[in-house]
């Protein structure tokens, strides 16, 4: 991922610019791998400062506020031409052609994402086609959405605007390009905010998943599909670490249940059309042009704005713990997972045998107390956080997480994940 926008606004930020810029006037990042790791953090801090500072308000339990301010520093019609006119199409098929020979063509939905955006730079970076699908809505600022379509057209990845559930848009899509591979990331994210607006989950989480999986099906060639299910669909499962197998049957939020839902809708189309179908169960995912919604972020926010945290403890008060898993790792599984999916088996809307059907863990295997992660905060901003420790509310949240991610390492070649302790010794 190319390096964030200036944001020397403040002296912390012009603390940890300096020092990212003495690492690379001294080459230390390409002295070993363990000081590549830590660049990468740093930037993903400036990254959360920057927009930190520089974003309006944003209440992580009222995301539609974001709207509210909905600033568009970047023009419009600099991402905009209109679709389906020619220069539309020439943008689409340009986009979705690989540069290696060998190159898969991948339909990245929620490509203005913060998963989204790292794949689809990824893919690009090594050879793929990657067309760009996102509905740029205002659940969180789409200002940043839009500096990351910015970052994404200077790798040479076009956004295609437009939403999940719009059919006639995905056939035609489908009509102009022979995608070979489906990277479905495009979501209603959140575990609280579902309480607000459920039915924003079911329309993405659920219709459009399936208004995206009748399109595939009628494709020839049928893509392969892989898409982004969540650690939440393990809900008060207390089995620890948790294993693909175990159950998910007592999600403890309604995104939590839209896609422990998608996971049995992949079944029935993989059953039926023979469409090749991986699922991948992500641990709270973090890094640079992460999501402001997430605790990380709007911690960081509050902390440096002086403003009190709400830290939750379990109804026991014992210590709330999540997987948190760096992005590139994220990356990583996701391009595994692309790699090794098998062709769908249908066409025309008809199974010709049966078919590739998979669901891995995607996380850190290292579970961090909410309370470490403030602390490892408050160090990184020499600034003590206002703590309001209280028990976790019934709006949602589950007490830990933790994943096993055999399946994965042995199925992608992965060998190893970066560990959340690594980088707080080595920066703290
Ligand atoms: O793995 C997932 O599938 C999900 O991961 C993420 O959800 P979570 O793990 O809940 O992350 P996040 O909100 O950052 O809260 C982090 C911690 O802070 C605690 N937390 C939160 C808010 C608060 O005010 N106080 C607090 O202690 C809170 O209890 C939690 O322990 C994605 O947002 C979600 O879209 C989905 O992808």
């Amino acid at each position: 991922m190319a390096s964030p926008p200036d944001t020397s606004k403040t002296l912390k930020l012009e603390r940890y610019n300096s020092y990212l810029r003495r690492l690379h006037s001294t080459k230390v990042i390409n002295a070993s791998s363990k000081y590549l790791f830590r660049a990468a953090l740093l930037i993903a801090l400036v990254v959360i400062l920057f927009f930190t500072l520089n974003y309006p308000p944003f209440s992580g339990n009222n995301p539609n506020h974001a709207h509210l301010h909905h600033r568009n520093f970047l023009s419009a019609s600099l991402f905009t031409s209109t679709a389906g006119g020619a220069a539309w199409e020439k943008q689409v098929r340009h986009s979705s052609t690989p540069k290696n020979p060998n190159g898969l063509s991948v339909l990245v939905t929620g490509a203005a994402g913060f998963v989204g955006s790292h794949c689809s730079i990824a893919l690009r970076k090594r050879g793929d086609g990657v067309l760009g699908l996102d509905n740029f809505n205002s659940y969180y600022d789409p200002s940043l959405k839009r500096a990351r379509q910015n970052l994404l057209l200077k790798n040479q990845v076009f956004i295609v605007e437009g939403d999940l559930n719009d059919a006639p848009l995905l056939t035609k899509l489908f009509d102009i390009v022979p995608f070979t591979h489906i990277l479905h990331l495009a979501a209603q994210a959140g575990v609280r905010y579902a309480m607000q607006n459920p039915q924003s989950y079911v329309s993405s989480n659920i219709a459009g998943f399936v208004n995206l999986l009748e399109v595939a099906k009628t494709a020839n060639p049928q893509p392969a599909i892989v898409w982004a299910s969540s650690s939440s669909v393990y809900g008060l499962n207390s089995k620890v670490p948790f294993s693909e197998s175990d159950r998910t049957d007592q999600p403890a939020s309604l995104y939590a249940a839209t896609k422990k839902a998608g996971e049995e809708i992949a079944h029935t189309y993989n059953h039926i059309y023979g469409l090749s179908l991986t699922g991948l169960r992500f641990f709270t995912v973090y890094g640079p042009w992460g999501r402001p919604d997430m605790a990380y972020f709007f911690f960081t926010k509050d902390i440096l704005q002086g403003k009190p945290i709400d830290v939750y403890q379990t109804q026991d008060k014992k210590q709330v713990a999540r997987d948190f898993t760096y992005i590139d790792d994220v990356v990583k599984g996701c391009l595994g997972a692309l790699d090794t999916a098998e062709k769908s088996t249908g066409s025309g809307g008809k199974k010709k045998g049966p078919a590739q059907l998979r669901v891995y863990n995607l996380g850190n295997t290292s579970p961090v107390p909410v309370a470490r992660l403030v602390s490892i905060l408050e160090g990184l901003l020499s600034t003590k956080a206002k703590k309001h420790v209280i028990k976790m509310p019934r709006n949602g949240d589950v007490p830990y997480t933790h994943a096993n991610v055999t399946l994965a390492f042995r199925d992608f070649g992965i060998q190893t994940f970066h560990r959340f302790s690594y980088w707080v010794e080595k920066i703290c």
